[in-house]
């Protein structure tokens, strides 16, 4: 079988490599190592293997955004709203500048707080973009929902403008353009009770694992992406936080929840998408090398987040 290699939305099959070594949005050190480990597995190289010309972007330069952590709440009940804020906007016009320049953004994080940045840098360069954010974890409470005030558990209340009075201003800059029908989940199986609330309010398309075991990944791809890319004429931002796949396969990560996708279903995830042709910007998210209990959970939890980069990016398209 046959399937078209054509992205349609980068031509040119141009990318940009964004790193965000960031871990503000929430309290674990050592995942703002995970761009540092994923470049040193050498996924540049294996990215521009698969024919993609390759540009790596360090929207964050050289200064360390990690020393200026807390882990006490503000008045808003988050924690390091305001460098958490600074990082996203510097991200945001990182991700918009490489799409306006046709350029596939691949933004390697880092924790997933800068899914707010990447989700609405997206958005503001092409407003039909819909979102499949492939996860553990719904990251839509609001600064007035969260029990951990981790902002990493946030990013998708903040680009839809759910709950906007209780956000802390230095969140003002964020453009919240993502429409709740135009957002997908696939993984879910650990989403807190106010979560659940707003998922059921905004009737947001949300597949756990139990229907993962129900239907089989195939069919609920296909589901997730009838939801909110019926025509299948819009540009797909995948963002993907590696703790969707089982800790079996994903050990090296934050917030580890049992139960989760194998390593196949995590990739056929990837693939899929890039067999849609419509894949315009990827995250990879939540790599923490320091958690691994011992050299193999590193190894194999960078490895997995090359492979889910590699499947989006063409690999497993003959
Ligand atoms: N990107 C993540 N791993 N998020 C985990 C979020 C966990 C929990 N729902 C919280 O708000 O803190
Ligand atoms: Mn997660
Ligand atoms: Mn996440």
């Amino acid at each position: 079988m046959t399937t078209s290699s054509q992205y349609k939305f980068v031509p040119n099959k141009n990318a940009s490599i964004i790193l965000a070594p960031f871990s503000g949005g929430q309290p674990k050190n050592g995942v703002e190592l995970g761009p540092e480990y994923i470049m040193e597995a050498g996924f540049k190289q294996q990215v521009e293997e698969l024919g993609w010309n390759t540009e790596v972007v360090e929207p964050l330069g050289k200064t360390n955004y990690n020393d200026l952590q807390s882990d006490i709440k503000d008045k808003f009940g988050v924690k390091n709203a305001e460098v958490v804020s600074s990082v996203c906007h510097k991200i945001h016009d990182a991700v918009k500048d490489a799409a306006q320049d046709g350029r596939l953004p691949v933004t390697i994080g880092g924790d997933h707080s800068i899914g707010t940045a990447t989700v609405s840098g997206m958005l503001e360069h092409n407003p039909n973009t819909c979102v499949l954010w492939i996860d553990a974890h719904a990251d839509i409470n609001s600064p007035a929902t969260t029990d951990s005030g981790n902002l990493h558990g946030c990013p998708m209340s903040f680009v839809m403008g759910i709950h906007k009075e209780s956000y802390p201003p230095c969140f003002d800059w964020v453009p919240q353009n993502l429409k709740p029908s135009k957002i997908a989940y696939i993984g879910l199986r650990d989403v807190d009770k106010g979560e659940k609330q707003i998922l059921k309010e905004y009737d947001i398309a949300a597949f756990s694992m139990y229907h993962v075991d129900k239907y089989g990944i195939g069919k609920v791809v296909e589901m997730a992406l009838d939801k909110i890319n019926p025509k299948r004429d819009c540009p797909i931002h995948l963002s993907y936080d590696v703790d969707a796949i089982d800790p079996s396969f994903v050990p090296a990560t934050g917030t580890r929840v049992q139960g989760g996708l194998t390593l196949r279903e995590g990739l056929f995830i990837a693939e899929d998408v890039a067999a849609t042709g419509l894949l315009s910007s990827v995250d990879i998210v939540e790599t923490n090398p320091l958690l691994g209990e011992h050299e193999n959970h590193v190894l194999d939890t960078v490895s997995a987040a090359c492979a889910i980069g590699r499947c989006a990016l063409g690999e497993s398209l003959l």
